[in-house]
């Protein structure tokens, strides 16, 4: 759950700007690599009942996600983003204020989706986007608490949307409610004051989540699961827009991870799709499916079970 958007990517190259549509929202991003893995994936947020809602709808019918608990608004837009990944920073501009996915809240929550659910997978940006969408993201993480649903949470930082003192107290409870923590080592360095990727992930399980993701971009994963922790390489890549990348690695982990109960081969299948996303322009379309990962890996999916740890 959480927020989709329409995503306006700039081309790279001198003169006046020119920008590639297509789509974005880390959580949408997650559930589009899960589905492209296979993974039977359905989504929860608002849209406005417009031009870029119905695209964004039918985006996820191409995609296989159901979207059947989506609520349409006639009363607010759907969101929409330029990110510049040319410049020395990567920068986004938002226009989301009002969006009609920050109206969500509590009450709206598909309930019974997330009991039926393995998995709930949502974000800090899910809950930074307004005071209705924080509450109605630890709702429906005490509700898959409760029904047994994982909870896995991802705490991508924005600081345009929030203060980092908000983000942190908001982040932190909800990592105590999840079961896999999906950080990224740029963002967990900010929020919590620690430099070291090992710190790090103590951290994180020190908060409840029994398997910590922590997510380093160029330089793999550390993964930390039932008293084990190991290092995941990154796989070849060339980059040119890493927009989208982590969101990818964590939504081709939960698919793998589902799939095979190994969070360490789900964690090497990611770093593969994670090295692909980041090769292409936007947050989705570079996104690999299944058969392009395998062949990536040269591996049938049952050697890449046996994985060895690095
Ligand atoms: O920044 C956001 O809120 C987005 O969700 C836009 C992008 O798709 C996302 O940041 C990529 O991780």
């Amino acid at each position: 759950m959480g927020e989709p958007m329409v995503e306006f990517v700039r081309e790279p190259g001198p003169g006046p700007k020119r920008y590639l549509r297509g789509f974005g929202g880390d959580v949408s991003n997650a559930a589009i690599a899960a589905a492209r893995q296979g993974a039977e994936v359905a989504f929860f947020t608002a849209l406005g009942n417009d031009e870029f809602g119905r695209d964004i709808l039918d985006l996820w019918a191409d995609e296989g996600v159901d979207a059947s608990a989506v609520l349409l608004r006639e009363d607010a837009s759907t969101a929409i983003y330029f990110v510049d990944p040319h410049a020395e920073e990567r920068r986004f501009t938002y226009f989301r204020a009002g969006s009609a996915a920050s109206r969500v809240t509590a009450a709206d929550v598909p309930e019974a989706a997330v009991r039926a659910a393995a998995v709930l997978h949502l974000s800090a940006i899910s809950q930074a986007i307004g005071t209705g969408p924080a509450e109605a993201g630890f709702h429906a993480m005490r509700i898959a608490r409760a029904a047994g649903t994982l909870v896995s949470y991802d705490t991508n930082l924005r600081l345009k949307l929030w203060s980092l003192d908000t983000a942190r107290a908001t982040t932190e409870a909800a990592l105590r409610l999840a079961d896999i923590a999906l950080p990224s080592l740029d963002d967990a360095r900010i929020l919590t004051g620690l430099d070291d990727a090992d710190a790090i992930v103590d951290a994180h399980l020190a908060l409840g989540p029994g398997i910590v993701v922590l997510k380093c971009g160029a330089d793999g994963a550390v993964i930390a699961a039932g008293g084990e922790r190991r290092r995941i390489p990154a796989a070849p890549a060339r980059p040119v827009d890493s927009t989208g990348a982590g969101d990818a690695f964590g939504g081709a982990f939960l698919a793998r991870f589902i799939e095979t109960g190994d969070p360490f081969a789900a964690g090497h299948y990611a770093a593969a799709v994670a090295a692909a996303t980041v090769s292409g322009f936007g947050a989705v379309e570079p996104i690999p499916r299944r058969a392009e990962v395998e062949a990536m890996l040269g591996a049938a999916p049952t050697e890449l079970d046996a994985a060895a740890p690095t």
